[in-house]
């Protein structure tokens, strides 16, 4: 499909609306015409060339960019006011955490930064400690960033997403710098904390397997202008072992989304 598509909503709670939705910078459109609903709990996956706009689908969603065209709702409100209630929060390639901070102080941060800016933070089912320990590093707590692996330090940004209990979790490439065994294992990991939270989680990615690994959902953009390529169910039951990456029906959607990759 091309350009924009309707999904069928009955029935389904919806985490993220767009309606005609497009982003421009200066005379340039970076996407254009997007339409879509993803579900409350639902986990999708963005695939695409370089440049045709995944990164700015995520900043659309979240609020860093206002739509030029159309509309954004998450959870039926509008983007500023999701970001204020924290419904939603940020993975990047990049753990960013804070050097001086131990992997516990940096789970911590949202929280600090909230009390202080006197703004109500949601207040999670599980404390940072806990969600350290969802995330496997519970022995790790105090360690600084220096002292851990590249694998970890992405952990404790998924724990530090995690402390305000968003709804929606957005994840640009947050693996991609990661060798393939640590990627294997965060893959399996972050199901499980899917699972466990019910979040829904929009996952861009530049590499195939992982997006049908992952998702239930392959969002394949196209660029010039960034559109719409086509949604690909992946209809493969969950919980998915490594394994099930040499399942030929696993092998079938992956050539699929290759086709459809060189046609973008
Ligand atoms: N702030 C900006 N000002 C001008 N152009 C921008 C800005 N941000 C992004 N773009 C352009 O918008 C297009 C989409 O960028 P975006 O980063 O969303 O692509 P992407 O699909 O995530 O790319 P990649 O796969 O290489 O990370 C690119 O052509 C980029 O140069």
């Amino acid at each position: 499909m091309d350009g924009s598509m309707d999904m069928h909503t009955e029935g389904r709670d919806i985490a993220a609306s767009l309606s005609g939705a497009g982003v421009r910078f200066g005379d340039f459109t970076a996407l254009k015409d997007i339409t879509l609903d993803i579900g409350a709990g639902e986990f999708w996956t963005i695939l695409g060339p370089s440049g045709c706009g995944k990164s700015t689908m995520l900043r659309l969603v979240s609020d860093l960019v206002p739509p030029a065209t159309g509309s954004v709702e998450i959870f039926g409100k509008s983007t500023e006011a999701a970001r204020l209630a924290r419904e939603f929060a940020f993975v990047f390639q990049d753990a960013t955490l804070l050097p001086w901070r131990s992997a516990l102080k940096n789970v911590e941060l949202p929280l600090e930064i909230g009390r202080k800016r006197g703004i109500a933070i949601p207040k999670g089912d599980r404390t940072p400690r806990e969600l350290l320990e969802l995330v496997g590093l519970g022995d790790r707590a105090d360690a600084l960033p220096s002292e851990m692996s590249g694998g970890m330090r992405q952990r404790v940004a998924i724990a530090r997403a995690l402390v305000c209990q968003p709804k929606l979790l957005l994840m640009d490439e947050p693996f991609g710098a990661l060798d393939e065994m640590t990627r294997d294992r965060l893959n399996l990991q972050l199901l499980d904390i899917w699972r466990e939270t019910g979040t829904t989680i929009l996952f861009v990615t530049h590499s195939i397997p992982e997006a049908v690994f992952l998702g239930q959902k392959v969002l394949m953009l196209m660029a010039h202008p960034g559109r719409i390529k086509e949604v690909v169910d992946i209809d493969l039951p969950y919980p998915r072992a490594i394994s099930l990456r040499e399942a030929p029906e696993f092998n079938a959607y992956c050539s699929q989304l290759r086709r459809l990759l060189e046609e973008c």
